[in-house]
């Protein structure tokens, strides 16, 4: 028995939670898979404020410092919701970040699109063994209800493990504009420097969905002439600094974001700032409470793919390379959208990448500690 274990034997107060940490394209994901209290609701929507109203302290102990960071992301595995118990899907999710939880996610997706393939304890995935197999191909298929609904995965599967040499691709829930070319007003008490210094006041944004929704807009738009690869001396502070002034201004406008069935989907989850490269596009997006996606962000690739489709930059069929600052870096490490088919809902879209098992941990709280759930510091830049 390691001291580890010894102290949790001597302190029965302590509850444990068990994880497993991944990254795609350098995003992490905190797979929880053990030790998260059952959520009450009978839908998944109602599990998701369960959890915001009496189990917040968890995400907040899990995501922030010194058991997480602050640009830190979440999974947390729900066993049973009522498109389990209805049989169509396997498992589902609740995603979370370092302000709430978000409604939809690519790159914890993709992660989990290798981990639950390669679990096969039936408690933490019971309907593992019920998944398709394609033997010919070597794919096996997975169900994976999020927030906005289903997202349907494919992976890779080698003696019933997952095959990390392989793309994780998936289909997302279906896609669309809400406004594009939208001309936005900013008032002189919120405007940044480089606006200021541009002599504007007023940047042309498009609203898109993709399982969340996304504000798109140019760094030249925001008064970043150099855009966020040369950046030509900006600082990332400085497009937080924009983006966040953009997002205030937006948020309030409930009009732009309107989804066909569900109001708790309804809302602005982040600023997408985008420019075109050689191969695709390139993009740096701060989503939640500003936070900084290292991958290319895949339900923005759902959104900026329907985007691209309705202003005829892509055809159906037709898919795009989307790269973030860090995943530019490192070779072959971007995610690939594609543009399946129209539906009456909006665009299906499928977005391939790649995740990495980065470790996995035990966390605890001891009853006489101090800061339970956390803490996050804002360093001066
Ligand atoms: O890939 C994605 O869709 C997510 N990454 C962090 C922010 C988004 O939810």
């Amino acid at each position: 028995m390691d001291v580890f274990e010894t102290l949790l034997e001597q302190n029965p107060a302590t509850r444990t939670i068990k994880v497993v940490d991944m990254h795609t394209s350098g995003e992490p994901t905190r797979i929880v898979v053990k030790g998260y209290p059952e959520l009450e609701g009978s839908t998944l929507l109602e599990k998701r404020r369960y959890a915001r109203e009496k189990h917040d302290d968890i995400r907040q102990r899990l995501m922030r410092e010194p058991r997480g960071h602050g640009e830190m992301y979440g999974a947390i595995l729900l066993r049973d919701t009522e498109l389990t118990r209805s049989g169509e899907a396997d498992i589902g999710v609740l995603f979370c970040h370092n302000e709430g939880y978000s409604t939809m996610c690519g790159h914890a997706t993709i992660a989990l699109g290798r981990f639950l393939i390669d679990t096969h304890d039936l408690d933490v995935f019971p309907r593992r063994n019920n998944l398709k197999h394609d033997e010919e191909t070597s794919l096996t298929e997975l169900r994976l209800h999020a927030p906005c609904g289903v997202v349907h995965l494919s992976v890779y599967t080698d003696d019933s493990h997952s095959d990390a040499t392989r793309l994780v691709s998936f289909l997302g829930v279906p896609s669309f504009v809400t406004a594009r070319d939208l001309q936005v007003d900013i008032p002189p008490a919120v405007q940044w420097k480089r606006l200021r210094d541009a002599q504007r006041n007023r940047v042309t944004v498009d609203i898109a969905y993709g399982g969340a929704f996304y504000a798109l807009v140019s760094a030249k738009e925001l008064g970043f002439p150099a855009g966020v690869r040369a950046r030509d001396g900006a600082t990332v502070a400085e497009f937080d600094e924009a983006t966040a002034a953009l997002k205030s201004i937006l948020s309030p406008r409930k009009g732009l974001f309107g989804h066909p069935t569900e109001p708790d989907l309804e809302y602005l989850y982040s600023i997408m700032v985008v420019e075109e490269t050689l191969k695709g596009e390139l993009g740096l997006c701060f989503f939640a409470d500003q936070q900084i996606d290292r991958s290319p962000c895949g339900s923005c690739v759902m959104a900026r793919v329907a985007l691209a489709v309705e202003r005829d930059r892509l055809k159906i069929g037709e898919g795009c390379e989307y790269e973030s600052v860090v995943s530019l870096l490192y070779e072959g490490n971007g995610f690939r959208g594609t543009a399946i088919e129209k539906t009456s809902e909006g665009l299906i879209v499928k977005v391939e990448g790649r995740a990495f098992y980065t470790g996995s941990a035990s966390f605890v709280v001891e009853e006489h500690d101090v800061m339970p759930s956390g803490f996050t510091v804002a360093l001066p830049n």
